[in-house]
Protein backbone atom coordinates (compact mmCIF):
# COMPACT_ATOMS: atom_id res chain seq x y z
CA UNK A 1 0.00 0.00 0.00
CA UNK A 2 1.29 3.39 -0.64
CA UNK A 3 2.27 5.77 2.34
CA UNK A 4 -0.66 8.05 1.58
CA UNK A 5 -3.33 5.65 1.49
CA UNK A 6 -1.60 3.79 4.61
CA UNK A 7 -2.22 6.78 6.96
CA UNK A 8 -5.60 7.47 5.79
CA UNK A 9 -6.36 3.47 6.91
CA UNK A 10 -4.37 3.89 10.42
CA UNK A 11 -6.36 7.61 10.71
CA UNK A 12 -9.93 5.94 9.68
CA UNK A 13 -10.74 2.74 9.68
CA UNK A 14 -12.53 1.55 12.81
CA UNK A 15 -9.93 0.53 15.72
CA UNK A 16 -12.73 -3.13 16.59
CA UNK A 17 -14.10 -4.60 13.42
CA UNK A 18 -17.59 -6.00 13.88
CA UNK A 19 -17.32 -9.46 13.39
CA UNK A 20 -20.73 -10.88 10.63
CA UNK A 21 -20.49 -14.88 10.88
CA UNK A 22 -22.93 -16.51 12.30
CA UNK A 23 -20.68 -18.86 14.03
CA UNK A 24 -16.55 -18.76 15.38
CA UNK A 25 -14.53 -20.15 12.50
CA UNK A 26 -14.40 -23.59 13.18
CA UNK A 27 -12.56 -26.73 11.71
CA UNK A 28 -14.81 -29.42 10.83
CA UNK A 29 -13.79 -33.06 10.42
CA UNK A 30 -13.20 -33.26 6.76
CA UNK A 31 -13.22 -29.87 5.56
CA UNK A 32 -10.14 -27.50 5.58
CA UNK A 33 -10.33 -23.88 5.67
CA UNK A 34 -6.74 -22.40 5.00
CA UNK A 35 -5.78 -18.75 4.25
CA UNK A 36 -2.90 -18.21 1.51
CA UNK A 37 -1.19 -14.99 0.92
CA UNK A 38 -2.75 -13.17 -2.49
CA UNK A 39 -0.54 -12.27 -4.88
CA UNK A 40 -0.87 -9.91 -7.74
CA UNK A 41 -0.27 -10.11 -11.25
CA UNK A 42 3.66 -10.51 -11.07
CA UNK A 43 2.90 -13.46 -8.42
CA UNK A 44 4.33 -11.32 -5.45
CA UNK A 45 2.17 -11.76 -2.47
CA UNK A 46 0.30 -8.62 -1.54
CA UNK A 47 0.22 -7.90 2.31
CA UNK A 48 -2.99 -7.85 4.19
CA UNK A 49 -5.16 -10.01 1.60
CA UNK A 50 -5.77 -13.72 1.14
CA UNK A 51 -7.35 -16.13 -0.77
CA UNK A 52 -9.46 -18.95 1.30
CA UNK A 53 -8.86 -22.74 0.10
CA UNK A 54 -11.70 -24.67 1.15
CA UNK A 55 -10.55 -28.16 1.00
CA UNK A 56 -12.71 -31.60 1.33
CA UNK A 57 -10.41 -33.95 3.11
CA UNK A 58 -11.84 -37.78 3.13
CA UNK A 59 -9.64 -39.13 0.07
CA UNK A 60 -9.87 -42.60 0.91
CA UNK A 61 -13.80 -42.21 -0.01
CA UNK A 62 -12.70 -40.09 -3.05
CA UNK A 63 -13.73 -37.10 -1.22
CA UNK A 64 -16.96 -37.35 -0.95
CA UNK A 65 -19.01 -35.81 1.93
CA UNK A 66 -20.45 -36.72 5.06
CA UNK A 67 -23.35 -34.93 6.85
CA UNK A 68 -20.66 -33.61 8.88
CA UNK A 69 -18.64 -32.03 5.97
CA UNK A 70 -21.45 -30.68 4.67
CA UNK A 71 -22.03 -28.89 7.57
CA UNK A 72 -18.37 -27.75 7.78
CA UNK A 73 -18.60 -26.56 3.91
CA UNK A 74 -21.84 -24.39 4.69
CA UNK A 75 -19.61 -22.38 7.76
CA UNK A 76 -16.61 -22.44 5.92
CA UNK A 77 -18.39 -20.55 2.92
CA UNK A 78 -19.91 -18.65 5.54
CA UNK A 79 -16.53 -17.36 6.96
CA UNK A 80 -14.56 -16.87 4.06
CA UNK A 81 -17.66 -14.95 2.86
CA UNK A 82 -18.05 -12.48 6.07
CA UNK A 83 -13.63 -12.03 5.72
CA UNK A 84 -13.10 -8.79 4.89
CA UNK A 85 -9.19 -9.43 4.16
CA UNK A 86 -10.03 -12.63 1.64
CA UNK A 87 -10.20 -11.94 -2.09
CA UNK A 88 -11.31 -15.67 -3.60
CA UNK A 89 -12.56 -18.78 -2.42
CA UNK A 90 -10.27 -21.79 -4.10
CA UNK A 91 -12.82 -24.76 -3.42
CA UNK A 92 -11.05 -27.86 -4.09
CA UNK A 93 -10.01 -31.28 -2.41
CA UNK A 94 -6.91 -32.96 -1.14
CA UNK A 95 -4.83 -35.33 -3.74
CA UNK A 96 -5.34 -35.95 -6.93
CA UNK A 97 -7.53 -38.69 -7.28
CA UNK A 98 -10.88 -36.80 -6.74
CA UNK A 99 -12.32 -33.61 -6.03
CA UNK A 100 -15.62 -35.05 -5.29
CA UNK A 101 -17.65 -38.05 -6.17
CA UNK A 102 -21.37 -36.74 -4.16
CA UNK A 103 -22.92 -37.82 -0.91
CA UNK A 104 -21.10 -40.22 0.74
CA UNK A 105 -23.10 -43.80 -0.28
CA UNK A 106 -21.44 -45.40 2.79
CA UNK A 107 -23.74 -43.24 4.98
CA UNK A 108 -26.64 -43.11 2.20
CA UNK A 109 -26.68 -46.98 2.63
CA UNK A 110 -26.31 -47.58 5.91
CA UNK A 111 -27.96 -44.45 7.65
CA UNK A 112 -30.36 -42.54 5.39
CA UNK A 113 -31.38 -45.72 3.38
CA UNK A 114 -35.02 -46.41 4.12
CA UNK A 115 -34.88 -43.43 6.18
CA UNK A 116 -37.18 -40.58 3.90
CA UNK A 117 -37.52 -38.38 7.37
CA UNK A 118 -34.24 -38.53 8.00
CA UNK A 119 -32.86 -37.86 4.36
CA UNK A 120 -35.06 -34.91 4.45
CA UNK A 121 -33.18 -33.34 7.09
CA UNK A 122 -30.33 -33.93 5.20
CA UNK A 123 -31.19 -32.77 2.57
CA UNK A 124 -31.86 -29.23 4.35
CA UNK A 125 -28.28 -29.19 4.90
CA UNK A 126 -27.00 -30.08 0.92
CA UNK A 127 -29.52 -27.58 0.20
CA UNK A 128 -27.44 -24.27 2.28
CA UNK A 129 -24.44 -25.69 1.11
CA UNK A 130 -25.53 -25.14 -2.74
CA UNK A 131 -26.96 -21.88 -1.66
CA UNK A 132 -23.53 -20.95 0.11
CA UNK A 133 -21.47 -21.64 -3.19
CA UNK A 134 -23.93 -19.62 -5.00
CA UNK A 135 -24.51 -17.29 -2.50
CA UNK A 136 -20.64 -16.46 -1.24
CA UNK A 137 -19.91 -12.81 -1.21
CA UNK A 138 -15.85 -13.77 -2.74
CA UNK A 139 -15.44 -15.75 -6.31
CA UNK A 140 -15.35 -19.05 -6.20
CA UNK A 141 -13.30 -20.72 -8.61
CA UNK A 142 -13.55 -25.22 -8.00
CA UNK A 143 -9.84 -26.25 -8.77
CA UNK A 144 -10.48 -30.09 -9.86
CA UNK A 145 -7.72 -31.98 -8.58
CA UNK A 146 -9.27 -35.52 -9.77
CA UNK A 147 -12.69 -36.51 -10.70
CA UNK A 148 -15.55 -34.44 -10.27
CA UNK A 149 -18.68 -36.56 -9.54
CA UNK A 150 -22.42 -36.85 -9.10
CA UNK A 151 -23.29 -34.59 -5.87
CA UNK A 152 -19.60 -33.61 -6.13
CA UNK A 153 -19.91 -32.13 -9.78
CA UNK A 154 -22.87 -29.80 -8.50
CA UNK A 155 -21.10 -28.70 -5.94
CA UNK A 156 -18.22 -27.67 -8.35
CA UNK A 157 -20.74 -26.13 -10.86
CA UNK A 158 -22.43 -24.20 -7.93
CA UNK A 159 -18.75 -22.50 -8.20
CA UNK A 160 -18.07 -19.01 -10.52
CA UNK A 161 -14.98 -20.55 -12.20
CA UNK A 162 -13.88 -24.15 -12.66
CA UNK A 163 -10.12 -24.83 -13.69
CA UNK A 164 -9.09 -28.67 -13.86
CA UNK A 165 -6.33 -31.21 -14.15
CA UNK A 166 -6.77 -32.89 -17.72
CA UNK A 167 -7.06 -36.26 -15.89
CA UNK A 168 -10.19 -35.79 -14.11
CA UNK A 169 -13.45 -36.84 -15.57
CA UNK A 170 -17.23 -35.11 -15.09
CA UNK A 171 -20.40 -36.88 -14.81
CA UNK A 172 -23.22 -37.68 -12.97
CA UNK A 173 -24.09 -41.47 -11.33
CA UNK A 174 -27.53 -40.94 -9.88
CA UNK A 175 -29.78 -42.67 -12.29
CA UNK A 176 -27.39 -45.90 -11.78
CA UNK A 177 -26.79 -45.67 -7.89
CA UNK A 178 -30.82 -44.51 -7.28
CA UNK A 179 -31.12 -40.89 -7.29
CA UNK A 180 -31.81 -38.09 -9.66
CA UNK A 181 -29.03 -35.56 -10.33
CA UNK A 182 -31.71 -32.88 -8.93
CA UNK A 183 -28.95 -31.34 -6.15
CA UNK A 184 -27.95 -28.96 -8.85
CA UNK A 185 -26.78 -30.40 -12.24
CA UNK A 186 -30.46 -30.78 -13.66
CA UNK A 187 -30.65 -26.72 -13.19
CA UNK A 188 -27.14 -26.22 -14.07
CA UNK A 189 -25.90 -28.67 -16.77
CA UNK A 190 -28.54 -27.64 -19.51
CA UNK A 191 -27.41 -23.60 -19.03
CA UNK A 192 -23.59 -24.22 -19.09
CA UNK A 193 -23.43 -26.93 -21.70
CA UNK A 194 -27.03 -27.41 -23.74
CA UNK A 195 -29.91 -29.37 -23.10
CA UNK A 196 -28.62 -31.99 -25.41
CA UNK A 197 -25.18 -33.09 -23.84
CA UNK A 198 -26.77 -32.18 -20.16
CA UNK A 199 -29.24 -34.85 -20.99
CA UNK A 200 -26.41 -37.28 -21.98
CA UNK A 201 -24.57 -36.44 -18.60
CA UNK A 202 -27.60 -36.30 -16.26
CA UNK A 203 -29.15 -39.85 -17.44
CA UNK A 204 -26.98 -41.81 -18.74
CA UNK A 205 -24.21 -40.99 -16.30
CA UNK A 206 -21.39 -41.81 -19.13
CA UNK A 207 -18.17 -39.10 -17.67
CA UNK A 208 -17.16 -36.30 -20.12
CA UNK A 209 -13.03 -36.16 -20.05
CA UNK A 210 -11.85 -32.80 -18.76
CA UNK A 211 -10.94 -31.62 -22.55
CA UNK A 212 -14.57 -32.51 -23.31
CA UNK A 213 -16.08 -30.42 -20.57
CA UNK A 214 -14.00 -27.76 -21.49
CA UNK A 215 -14.69 -27.99 -24.81
CA UNK A 216 -18.78 -28.13 -23.86
CA UNK A 217 -18.05 -25.31 -21.29
CA UNK A 218 -18.51 -27.15 -17.47
CA UNK A 219 -14.85 -25.64 -17.17
CA UNK A 220 -12.89 -22.64 -18.17
CA UNK A 221 -9.87 -23.93 -18.41
CA UNK A 222 -7.67 -27.43 -18.36
CA UNK A 223 -3.68 -28.15 -17.64
CA UNK A 224 -1.85 -31.14 -17.73
CA UNK A 225 -0.77 -33.39 -15.15
CA UNK A 226 0.63 -36.54 -16.25
CA UNK A 227 4.46 -36.33 -16.24
CA UNK A 228 6.45 -38.49 -18.52
CA UNK A 229 10.46 -38.32 -18.29
CA UNK A 230 9.73 -35.22 -16.65
CA UNK A 231 7.53 -33.87 -19.13
CA UNK A 232 4.03 -32.63 -19.15
CA UNK A 233 2.05 -34.55 -21.60
CA UNK A 234 -1.78 -34.51 -22.29
CA UNK A 235 -4.14 -37.09 -21.07
CA UNK A 236 -2.83 -40.17 -22.70
CA UNK A 237 -6.17 -41.70 -21.81
CA UNK A 238 -8.35 -39.18 -24.39
CA UNK A 239 -7.73 -37.68 -28.04
CA UNK A 240 -6.04 -34.51 -27.87
CA UNK A 241 -3.86 -34.78 -31.17
CA UNK A 242 -6.88 -34.47 -33.71
CA UNK A 243 -10.18 -33.05 -33.55
CA UNK A 244 -12.38 -35.06 -36.48
CA UNK A 245 -12.53 -38.73 -37.70
CA UNK A 246 -12.45 -39.74 -41.55
CA UNK A 247 -16.22 -38.95 -41.08
CA UNK A 248 -16.13 -35.25 -40.13
CA UNK A 249 -17.32 -36.02 -36.27
CA UNK A 250 -15.80 -34.49 -32.96
CA UNK A 251 -13.58 -36.84 -31.65
CA UNK A 252 -11.04 -34.37 -29.65
CA UNK A 253 -11.78 -35.43 -25.97
CA UNK A 254 -13.35 -39.14 -26.17
CA UNK A 255 -12.06 -41.50 -24.82
CA UNK A 256 -9.45 -43.50 -26.34
CA UNK A 257 -10.68 -47.54 -27.49
CA UNK A 258 -8.28 -50.56 -28.60
CA UNK A 259 -4.63 -50.42 -28.65
CA UNK A 260 -4.64 -46.48 -28.04
CA UNK A 261 -6.01 -46.87 -25.20
CA UNK A 262 -3.62 -49.33 -24.05
CA UNK A 263 -0.85 -47.69 -24.89
CA UNK A 264 -2.48 -44.56 -22.93
CA UNK A 265 -2.62 -46.86 -19.74
CA UNK A 266 1.07 -47.67 -20.41
CA UNK A 267 1.89 -44.21 -20.77
CA UNK A 268 -0.29 -43.74 -17.53
CA UNK A 269 1.78 -46.47 -15.55
CA UNK A 270 5.12 -44.54 -16.14
CA UNK A 271 4.07 -41.25 -15.22
CA UNK A 272 3.68 -39.13 -12.18
CA UNK A 273 0.89 -36.89 -11.46
CA UNK A 274 2.14 -33.46 -10.75
CA UNK A 275 -0.54 -30.69 -9.97
CA UNK A 276 1.58 -27.60 -9.66
CA UNK A 277 0.65 -26.28 -13.32
CA UNK A 278 -3.18 -26.57 -11.92
CA UNK A 279 -1.69 -24.37 -9.22
CA UNK A 280 -0.27 -21.94 -10.95
CA UNK A 281 -3.32 -21.65 -13.36
CA UNK A 282 -5.67 -20.74 -9.93
CA UNK A 283 -3.05 -18.10 -8.52
CA UNK A 284 -3.06 -16.42 -12.09
CA UNK A 285 -7.19 -16.40 -12.19
CA UNK A 286 -6.83 -15.07 -8.15
CA UNK A 287 -4.52 -12.39 -9.69
CA UNK A 288 -6.51 -11.72 -12.32
CA UNK A 289 -9.43 -11.32 -10.06
CA UNK A 290 -7.99 -9.05 -7.20
CA UNK A 291 -7.08 -6.25 -10.09
CA UNK A 292 -10.36 -5.31 -10.10
CA UNK A 293 -12.49 -2.90 -8.68
CA UNK A 294 -14.31 -4.96 -5.59
CA UNK A 295 -17.76 -4.12 -5.30
CA UNK A 296 -17.92 -4.26 -9.25
CA UNK A 297 -16.33 -7.27 -9.51
CA UNK A 298 -18.96 -8.63 -7.02
CA UNK A 299 -22.17 -6.93 -8.65
CA UNK A 300 -20.97 -8.74 -11.73
CA UNK A 301 -20.64 -12.50 -10.70
CA UNK A 302 -23.81 -11.71 -8.97
CA UNK A 303 -25.67 -10.75 -11.77
CA UNK A 304 -23.49 -13.83 -13.93
CA UNK A 305 -24.94 -16.29 -11.42
CA UNK A 306 -28.75 -15.45 -11.54
CA UNK A 307 -29.32 -17.48 -14.35
CA UNK A 308 -28.02 -20.72 -12.06
CA UNK A 309 -29.84 -19.06 -9.12
CA UNK A 310 -33.57 -18.83 -10.65
CA UNK A 311 -32.99 -22.71 -11.34
CA UNK A 312 -31.63 -23.62 -8.40
CA UNK A 313 -34.23 -21.22 -6.09
CA UNK A 314 -37.11 -22.17 -8.15
CA UNK A 315 -36.61 -26.25 -7.65
CA UNK A 316 -34.63 -27.20 -4.48
CA UNK A 317 -37.64 -27.23 -2.43
CA UNK A 318 -39.34 -30.01 -4.35
CA UNK A 319 -35.92 -31.79 -5.38
CA UNK A 320 -35.80 -32.32 -1.54
CA UNK A 321 -39.13 -33.72 -1.09
CA UNK A 322 -38.57 -36.05 -4.40
CA UNK A 323 -35.38 -37.36 -3.35
CA UNK A 324 -36.66 -38.19 0.53
CA UNK A 325 -39.64 -40.16 -0.63
CA UNK A 326 -37.00 -41.64 -3.22
CA UNK A 327 -35.16 -43.10 -0.02
CA UNK A 328 -37.74 -45.62 0.44
CA UNK A 329 -37.19 -47.77 -2.80
CA UNK A 330 -34.52 -47.02 -5.86
CA UNK A 331 -32.26 -45.18 -3.56
CA UNK A 332 -32.46 -47.63 -1.16
CA UNK A 333 -31.76 -50.16 -3.08
CA UNK A 334 -29.06 -48.31 -5.53
CA UNK A 335 -26.80 -47.17 -2.57
CA UNK A 336 -26.88 -49.99 -0.82
CA UNK A 337 -26.23 -52.24 -4.28
CA UNK A 338 -23.39 -50.08 -4.48
CA UNK A 339 -21.85 -50.12 -0.57
CA UNK A 340 -22.81 -53.61 -0.30
CA UNK A 341 -20.88 -55.04 -4.13
CA UNK A 342 -17.61 -54.91 -4.90
CA UNK A 343 -15.39 -55.56 -8.29
CA UNK A 344 -16.62 -59.35 -8.39
CA UNK A 345 -19.97 -58.85 -7.82
CA UNK A 346 -20.50 -55.34 -9.49
CA UNK A 347 -21.59 -52.42 -7.51
CA UNK A 348 -24.78 -51.50 -9.71
CA UNK A 349 -28.42 -53.77 -9.58
CA UNK A 350 -29.62 -56.15 -12.92
CA UNK A 351 -31.68 -52.99 -13.70
CA UNK A 352 -33.55 -55.20 -16.22
CA UNK A 353 -34.81 -57.69 -13.22
CA UNK A 354 -36.45 -54.74 -11.44
CA UNK A 355 -37.70 -53.19 -14.62
CA UNK A 356 -39.67 -56.66 -15.13
CA UNK A 357 -40.47 -57.63 -12.14
CA UNK A 358 -42.09 -54.03 -12.07
CA UNK A 359 -43.83 -54.50 -15.57
CA UNK A 360 -45.86 -57.51 -13.52
CA UNK A 361 -47.03 -55.26 -10.54
CA UNK A 362 -44.21 -55.96 -8.09
CA UNK A 363 -44.86 -54.16 -4.74
CA UNK A 364 -41.67 -52.64 -3.30
CA UNK A 365 -40.95 -55.37 -0.58
CA UNK A 366 -38.18 -55.62 1.51
CA UNK A 367 -37.75 -59.05 0.05
CA UNK A 368 -37.38 -57.61 -3.33
CA UNK A 369 -34.84 -54.85 -2.84
CA UNK A 370 -32.85 -57.88 -1.00
CA UNK A 371 -32.85 -59.93 -4.07
CA UNK A 372 -31.72 -57.45 -6.45
CA UNK A 373 -28.45 -57.36 -4.55
CA UNK A 374 -25.19 -57.71 -6.39
CA UNK A 375 -24.25 -61.38 -5.96
CA UNK A 376 -27.87 -62.23 -4.52
CA UNK A 377 -28.37 -65.75 -5.88
C1 LIG B 1 -17.17 -43.98 -10.73
C2 LIG B 1 -16.55 -43.76 -9.36
C3 LIG B 1 -16.66 -42.31 -8.96
C4 LIG B 1 -15.04 -44.14 -9.42
O1 LIG B 1 -14.90 -45.48 -9.73
P1 LIG B 1 -13.49 -46.22 -9.48
O2 LIG B 1 -12.40 -45.37 -10.02
O3 LIG B 1 -13.65 -47.60 -10.00
O4 LIG B 1 -13.26 -46.22 -7.90
P2 LIG B 1 -14.02 -47.06 -6.79
O5 LIG B 1 -13.29 -48.32 -6.54
O6 LIG B 1 -15.46 -47.19 -7.10
O7 LIG B 1 -13.89 -46.09 -5.53
C5 LIG B 1 -12.69 -46.00 -4.77
C6 LIG B 1 -13.03 -46.01 -3.30
O8 LIG B 1 -13.77 -44.83 -2.99
C7 LIG B 1 -15.04 -45.17 -2.45
N1 LIG B 1 -16.03 -44.19 -2.93
C8 LIG B 1 -16.11 -43.67 -4.15
N2 LIG B 1 -17.14 -42.81 -4.22
C9 LIG B 1 -17.70 -42.80 -2.97
C10 LIG B 1 -18.79 -42.11 -2.40
N3 LIG B 1 -19.52 -41.24 -3.13
N4 LIG B 1 -19.08 -42.34 -1.10
C11 LIG B 1 -18.35 -43.20 -0.35
N5 LIG B 1 -17.30 -43.90 -0.85
C12 LIG B 1 -16.99 -43.69 -2.13
C13 LIG B 1 -15.33 -46.56 -3.00
O9 LIG B 1 -16.24 -47.25 -2.19
C14 LIG B 1 -13.93 -47.18 -2.97
O10 LIG B 1 -13.60 -47.56 -1.65
P3 LIG B 1 -13.51 -49.13 -1.27
O11 LIG B 1 -13.08 -49.12 0.15
O12 LIG B 1 -14.90 -49.67 -1.48
O13 LIG B 1 -12.54 -49.72 -2.22
C15 LIG B 1 -17.25 -44.66 -8.33
O14 LIG B 1 -16.49 -44.68 -7.14
C16 LIG B 1 -18.64 -44.22 -8.02
O15 LIG B 1 -19.52 -44.40 -8.81
N6 LIG B 1 -18.84 -43.66 -6.82
C17 LIG B 1 -20.13 -43.34 -6.27
C18 LIG B 1 -20.69 -42.13 -6.90
C19 LIG B 1 -22.06 -41.83 -6.32
O16 LIG B 1 -22.98 -42.62 -6.46
N7 LIG B 1 -22.19 -40.73 -5.64
C20 LIG B 1 -23.40 -40.31 -5.01
C21 LIG B 1 -24.26 -39.72 -6.07
S1 LIG B 1 -25.80 -39.14 -5.48
C22 LIG B 1 -25.40 -37.60 -4.82
O17 LIG B 1 -24.27 -37.26 -4.73
C23 LIG B 1 -26.49 -36.74 -4.38
C24 LIG B 1 -26.23 -35.50 -3.93
C25 LIG B 1 -27.28 -34.67 -3.34
C26 LIG B 1 -28.58 -34.91 -3.92
C27 LIG B 1 -28.90 -36.31 -3.99
C28 LIG B 1 -27.81 -37.17 -4.44
O18 LIG B 1 -28.11 -38.25 -4.84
Amino acid sequence: MNPTTQKLVEQNAPAQLVDHNLVPETVCPGVLYEKRPARNLKGEVVPGLYNVWISLDNPKQYNSYTTDMVKGLILAFRAASCARDVASVVFTAVGDKAFCTGGNTKEYAEYYAGNPQEYRQYMRLFNDMVSAILGCDKPVICRVNGMRIGGGQEIGMAADFTVAQDLANFGQAGPKHGSAAIGGATDFLPLMIGCEQAMVSGTLCEPFSAHKANRLGICMQIVPALKVDGKFIANPLVVTDRYLDEFGRIIHGEFKTGDELAAGKELMKRGEIDLSLLDEAVEKLCAKLISTFPECLTKSFEELRKPKLDAWNRNKENSRAWLALNMMNEARTGFRAFNEGNKETGREIEFTDLRQALAKGMPWTPELIESLMPGAK
